[in-house]
């Protein structure tokens, strides 16, 4: 196992690349914790093959160093990185039982037979497949084929990383809840480092403890899913997270104010500094925005509300645009709630789309 640091690095797919839009991937200093879990999270063409080619060495980057420990390994092929790799589609021999693939990447190191025994039981009943052992490959479903797959990617103890390339896209629905919680114990159990790519926001969030959010080739934020929950750093990272978004509100601020349309709305810090900015904007989750007939709140009005069993969105526009209230279960929301009401200490501030800090007020 290894941290991994990402020194400098930066990709351009065109050659002389000139201007920063020219790179697939911007430049980015980052070092990942030896034994962590890494989820590499955003939408399609954001950048994350590109950056776990780079990982797994299918890619040299143009520019910065890719280190496992303290070993630049930026120029090495795949098979010197001493990496496991899981991807998409089930990588499995057919003929071979399922208990000979499993054993397969230790044989190919000449691991001792009591040791690739002992390894690939433990690892069969992590992932529930101890019954199945001594059946061949061939005729098992897909999901199994693939539960194999991540198997062979775990079943070494001594690689510097494990890479999972969208590794549950195969897998029926009801299945990738029971796969992520195995993941999840098998990284807790054997702590390896691993990185996995997906765009899938529960994925990312149930497996990993530490989310890296891309968008246009850059990391806009990496950090537990607390973080990206309560604070997110970019308002994609607000947009993308959370089930509807962050609601994101162009607003002026004064001060522990935040003013839209004229209307007043306290925030819990104070901002300065903030005239030279293109944009300012409020970010407020949903759910810590609230429905209410108390004068106090500002005018909205309900458009649609959506009963989604544990609790109900509200769709309400606010001054022209939409706002998204989360209301509990047992709500009902009558033609008198026509207010809103945010909570200042929930209420985070941007500039240009990045996150201000702001002080005590
Ligand atoms: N071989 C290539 N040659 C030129 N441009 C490429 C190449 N591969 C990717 N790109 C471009 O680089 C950018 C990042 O692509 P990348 O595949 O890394 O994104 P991604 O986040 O993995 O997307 P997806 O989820 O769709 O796989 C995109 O604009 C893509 O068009």
């Amino acid at each position: 196992m290894a941290k991994i640091t990402l020194s400098n690095l930066a990709h351009a797919y065109r050659p002389n690349p000139q201007s920063r839009s020219d790179f697939a991937l911007k430049q980015m200093d980052h070092v990942w914790d030896d034994g962590g879990a890494y989820a590499l999270l955003g939408p399609s063409g954001c950048g994350k093959t590109t950056l776990l080619n780079i990982i797994s060495g299918l890619l040299i980057p143009s520019q910065g160093k890719v280190l496992f420990g303290e070993v630049d390994v930026t120029r090495l092929p795949t098979e010197q990185r001493n990496i496991a790799q899981v991807f998409q589609f089930p990588v499995v021999y057919d003929t071979m039982t399922v208990y000979d693939n499993l054993a397969f990447p230790l044989r190919n190191r000449g691991t001792e037979a009591h040791l690739v025994d002992a390894r690939v039981r433990d690892i069969a009943r992590m992932l529930g497949m101890t019954d199945v052992l001594g059946k061949k490959a061939q005729g098992l479903t897909a999901d199994a084929k693939q539960k194999i797959s991540l198997g062979r990617g775990m079943v070494r103890e001594d690689v510097s990383a494990i890479l999972f390339d969208e590794p549950l896209t195969v897998i029926d629905p009801h299945m990738k809840w029971e796969l992520r919680t195995q993941l999840k114990a098998l990284h807790r159990e054997f702590g390896h480092t691993m990185i996995y790519v997906t765009h899938d926001q529960t994925e990312a969030l149930t497996f990993a403890d530490k989310v890296v959010v891309m968008y246009d080739g850059e990391v806009v934020q990496m950090g537990t899913p607390a973080d990206l929950f309560e604070r997110p750093a970019h308002t994609f990272v607000g947009y993308f997270i959370g089930s509807p978004g962050m609601n994101v509100l162009p607003a002026k601020i004064d001060g522990a104010s935040a003013y839209i349309e004229g209307c007043q709305i306290p925030l819990s810090r104070h901002y300065s500094g903030l005239e030279t900015a293109k944009t300012v904007e409020i970010g407020c989750r949903p759910e810590f925005l609230t429905l209410t007939d108390r004068p106090d709140g500002l005018p909205v009005q309900v458009r649609r509300v959506e009963d989604v069993g544990r609790l109900k969105i509200v769709r309400a526009d606010f001054f022209g645009r939409e706002v998204n209230i989360i209301a509990p279960e047992g709500a009902s929301i009558s033609d008198r709630q026509n207010r809103v009401v945010f909570d200042p200490a929930r209420i985070n501030v941007y500039a240009d789309s990045w996150i201000v800090e702001g002080k005590a007020a």
